[in-house]
């Protein structure tokens, strides 16, 4: 017999913890269940370890740099308090229990399992049954998506997963897909000593990004002594026992390790969608402005009960709105509002904020140049190069980066940002205001821009927009 309770949140990726956490703290019954670790993706296998490794091999590089600026430098790089690092205080050995106690410590109840919709109110984990009286939030996340590549089954292949829980760094690494995981995780483990070989089957480093912005960064890689193969799809895959041999159509790769970072797939064939009458074969959900996927009217009973709707959610990665924390972060405030009943902006995704955490970052906000074409937009555009600025110039070792700017020339509005520098994320902000917030180009024009800070290369770009 099915217990009810007035949510049930399935998966708890970074928006389901954040969710569970406030709707228990506000005095309804919250069952929370995950299959794996409560936190999710982020905390144990991606943003919280990869960034305590990239944090480690920054310092590194900028010891290299003392050569062109500070006298001489010898760097002797040790992993070890890496692993430690994200073994002991990132993931507790990846145990979830503080995670989980700070969920029942709300008034949430959590079971580990793999939830799966019987219905539109009902919820199935292992042998238990919980029916909603409120709502149903799924947060599922995604897995890793390993490439129908021959060979490639059956290697001992490492995906983030294994990336991150290292405990040294392979002598050689081979690098499948130069997205953001391939690409801080490449640079990272290179900067430690790995000889590190990227191989991308489109023509171009964060295909996804402004070309511009591909262009840097695959300069600066380059420098370091990685090696990148662009527009080169892995023909084949083998593994000897000791090594990992992948042909491109023209050479052959050999290293003692091989990552697979080909992008993300959801999973929710195994969700249970058909009983809230979804396609099960569907790859993201497509929730509405409050984050809903279903609503069901729940008629008022004789005894009182119901006279209300209880609706279906979705959070995080699986809406396919941008696979990122903050998003799931966001979506997940939303949810909980509407669940409460309470009033608040709807969800809308223009000012979509992203940083891919290479030495330079990149950090970009809305449509690139080539999206908002694609939109119909007409598009005025600009680029300022860091090393031409005044901070980028006394930085000097280290300062590659730029600025694009992609205008909506009819609104005069920006619609989209890439800030690539030392500091391009944080760079970012100001940019990711003016986007959101639709700020005038004229009126970004006005603002005083701090002499000689990386953000001052806005003014210059927004100079050669006229
Ligand atoms: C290496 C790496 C680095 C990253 N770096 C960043 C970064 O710097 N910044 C950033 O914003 N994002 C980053 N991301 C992306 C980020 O991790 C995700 O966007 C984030 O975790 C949000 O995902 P989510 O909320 O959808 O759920 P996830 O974090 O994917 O969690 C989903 C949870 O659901 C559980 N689950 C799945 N199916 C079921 C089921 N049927 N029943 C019960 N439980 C289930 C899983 O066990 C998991 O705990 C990174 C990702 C990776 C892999
Ligand atoms: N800093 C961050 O915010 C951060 C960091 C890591 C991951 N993430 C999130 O995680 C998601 C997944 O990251 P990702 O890097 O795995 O995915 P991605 O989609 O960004 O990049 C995957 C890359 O692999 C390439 N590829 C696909 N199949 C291939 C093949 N067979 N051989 C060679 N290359 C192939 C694609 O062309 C693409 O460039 C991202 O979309 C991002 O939202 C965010």
């Amino acid at each position: 017999m099915a217990e009810t309770v007035d949510v049930v949140v399935v998966g708890m990726g970074p928006g389901g913890e954040e969710l569970a956490g406030r709707l228990a703290e506000s005095g309804l019954a919250v069952v929370g269940i995950d299959a794996r670790l409560v936190g999710g993706e982020c905390p144990y296998y991606g943003c919280v370890p990869s960034k305590m490794m990239i944090r480690a091999a920054g310092s590194l590089a900028e010891a290299r740099r003392v050569p062109a600026l500070a006298g001489r430098s010898e760097v002797m790089p040790d992993y070890t308090p890496v692993a430690r690092r994200i073994r002991e205080e990132a993931t507790d050995t990846w145990d979830d229990k503080v995670a989980v106690d700070r969920f029942t410590s709300k008034g949430g109840r959590f079971v580990r399992g793999s939830g799966r919709l019987t219905g539109p109110r009902t919820v199935r984990v292992g042998e238990q049954e919980f029916t909603a009286s409120r709502a149903i939030v799924l947060n599922t996340g995604t897995e890793p998506a390993i490439p129908p590549v021959p060979g490639l089954a059956g290697t001992p292949y490492w995906t983030n997963r294994e990336a991150v829980a290292t405990e040294t760094v392979p002598s050689s690494l081979i690098v499948l897909g130069a997205g953001a995981i391939g690409l801080e995780l490449a640079q990272a483990f290179a900067r430690f000593g790995s000889a590190v070989s990227v191989v991308e089957v489109a023509d171009r480093i964060l295909p996804l990004e402004e070309p511009e912005a591909s262009g840097v960064v695959a300069g600066v890689l380059t420098a370091e002594g990685l090696q990148l193969h662009t527009g080169a799809p892995a023909e084949r895959v083998s593994h000897d026992g000791t090594g990992f041999t992948v042909s491109l159509a023209d050479t052959q790769l050999r290293a003692e390790r091989l990552l697979v970072a080909t992008g993300r797939r959801t999973d929710l064939a195994g969700l249970g969608l058909a009983a809230i009458g979804l396609d099960t074969e569907r790859k993201f959900l497509d929730p509405d402005d409050r984050m809903r996927i279903a609503v069901e009217d729940v008629a008022r009973g004789a005894s009182g009960e119901g006279g209300r709707q209880v609706g279906v959610y979705a959070i995080g990665d699986i809406t396919g709105k941008g696979a990122f924390t903050h998003v799931s972060m966001y979506q997940a405030a939303i949810a909980a509002r509407d669940i409460l009943g309470e009033d608040g902006p709807p969800a809308e995704y223009h000012a979509v904020p992203r940083v891919t955490f290479t030495d330079p970052e990149v950090g970009a906000v809305g449509l690139t140049e080539i999206q908002a074409r694609e939109r119909g937009i007409d598009v005025r555009t600009a680029v300022a190069e860091l090393p031409n600025s005044a901070r980028g110039w006394i930085h000097k070792a280290g300062n590659e980066g730029l600025i694009k700017l992609v205008e909506d020339a009819d609104r005069g509005v920006l619609v989209g940002a890439t800030a690539v520098g030392p500091s391009g994320g944080e760079v970012l902000a100001g940019l990711a205001v003016a986007v959101h917030a639709e700020v005038p180009t004229g009126r970004l024009r006005q603002l005083i821009y701090a002499y000689p800070t990386f953000h001052r290369a806005i003014e210059d770009a927004l100079g050669r927009l006229r």
